[in-house]
């Protein structure tokens, strides 16, 4: 996607063929930089500090956090440390899984000196399919947003449709498009008149800055909003869906996606407001049906909590990125980074295959023959 007149990917392999490229976002929206990844423990370090998140963001680099590690070592024992290491990253997106372990059962039957190649190429296969992907689910999302727009009174035609996110499941979370947002990058380049409230998302903030921050660079009209906001719009008639990303979606249609996306289901729910989750195939866990009592919820530093990040506007600090604590000395903070919301909160997942009904018969109408 766009950022100042040129298109961009959140990951590449760097021209020597053997180090990885990717954006960092830690820094976004502030400083716009990129780094270069050497070795699995560079590649892990990037995962477990958000250097890159999002779901299918933390899958391509784990699969080539594997081809670096292959790289120095292509043994069966190197194989399953850096395996267990780069999974041990982030515990809840299930595409950082299902990415290792397909880089895993194609290189394991090769000679060792053939396994960095193959994880190269099968890497790369990797991202292009989740570019494929992400923008399949644009297209279908696209048709939603176009059926919505239509369907509003006449005296709404000329507004603009209004679409609450939360988080940012944008083309930063993924290689290139997004997944909650490709729908709204389709909407817009097709022409029409889309405007998105963006949930800031604490305690990291995704929303107010990486979601606004690429929305703004591709011109998408969007407000930054608290958190709280979302409930009292959708009861106010400002928002006509809500699209939502996913990090481990269950064969029954239960969602899990960052910390918040359960009470601004709820909330939909409460005012009749369509709830869509975007999700390519790599975030479906066939394996566990159950979200609530199966899916691990990732606890990071309370340091999240106590404190925040921004940029500082003071003359003498020369604008430079400043962390200050918000809670008194003594006051402790808990930092569960995901939640559920059960398939009965979910309007349809919007897949790269099409739009299914969240519950196991929905997702194996598109899913059956795999
Ligand atoms: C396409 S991304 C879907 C999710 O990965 C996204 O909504 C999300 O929750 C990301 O969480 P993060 O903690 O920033 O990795």
């Amino acid at each position: 996607m766009n950022i100042d007149g040129t298109a961009w990917r959140t990951i590449w392999l760097e021209k020597d063929g053997h180090s990885v490229g990717v954006i960092d976002q830690t820094q976004l929206p502030h400083k716009f930089s990129t780094l270069k990844l050497s070795n699995c423990q560079e590649a892990a370090t990037a995962i477990s500090t958000m250097i890159v998140r999002g779901a299918p963001l933390i899958g391509v680099t784990g699969a080539y956090g594997l081809m670096l590690a292959l790289q120095e070592d292509p043994s069966d024992n190197a194989l399953e440390a850096a395996f267990k290491q780069l999974n041990a990253t982030r515990p809840t997106a299930v595409n950082l899984r299902w990415a290792l372990k397909r880089i895993r059962d194609k290189v394991k039957p090769l000679q060792p000196a053939k396994r960095a190649e193959a994880a190269r190429a099968e890497s790369a296969l990797i991202a292009e399919e989740d570019v494929a992907m992400c923008e399949a689910i644009g297209n279908h999302g696209l048709a939603i947003i176009q059926k919505l727009a239509a369907g509003r009174p006449s005296v709404r035609q000329k507004e603009p449709i209004q679409v609450l996110t939360h988080c940012n499941a944008g083309w930063l979370a993924t290689v290139d498009w997004g997944t909650a947002l490709a729908p709204i990058y389709k909407a817009h380049r097709a022409g029409l008149n889309i405007h998105v409230w963006v949930d800031e998302t604490r305690p990291r903030n995704q929303g107010a800055s990486l979601t606004a921050y690429e929305l703004g660079r591709e011109g998408v009209p969007h407000t930054v909003i608290v958190d709280n906001a979302g409930g009292h719009l959708m009861q106010q008639g400002y928002v006509d869906a809500v699209v939502v990303g996913s990090d481990r979606t269950t064969r029954s249609g239960d969602v899990c996606n960052k910390i918040g996306t359960y009470l601004k289901a709820l909330a939909a729910l409460d005012n009749g407001v369509p709830f869509y989750v975007a999700l390519p195939a790599s975030t479906i866990d066939w394996s566990i049906s159950d979200g609530v009592a199966e899916i691990p919820i990732e606890t990071r530093s309370a340091m999240e909590v106590t404190h925040i990040q921004g940029r500082n506007n003071n003359a003498s600090s020369n604008n430079q990125l400043t962390t200050v604590q918000l809670t008194p000395n003594q006051s402790e903070g808990f930092n569960p980074a995901f939640d559920v919301t059960p398939a009965r909160l979910v309007t349809a997942l919007i897949t790269e295959r099409g739009v299914a009904a969240a519950s196991e018969t929905g997702l194996m109408e598109l899913y059956c023959d795999d």
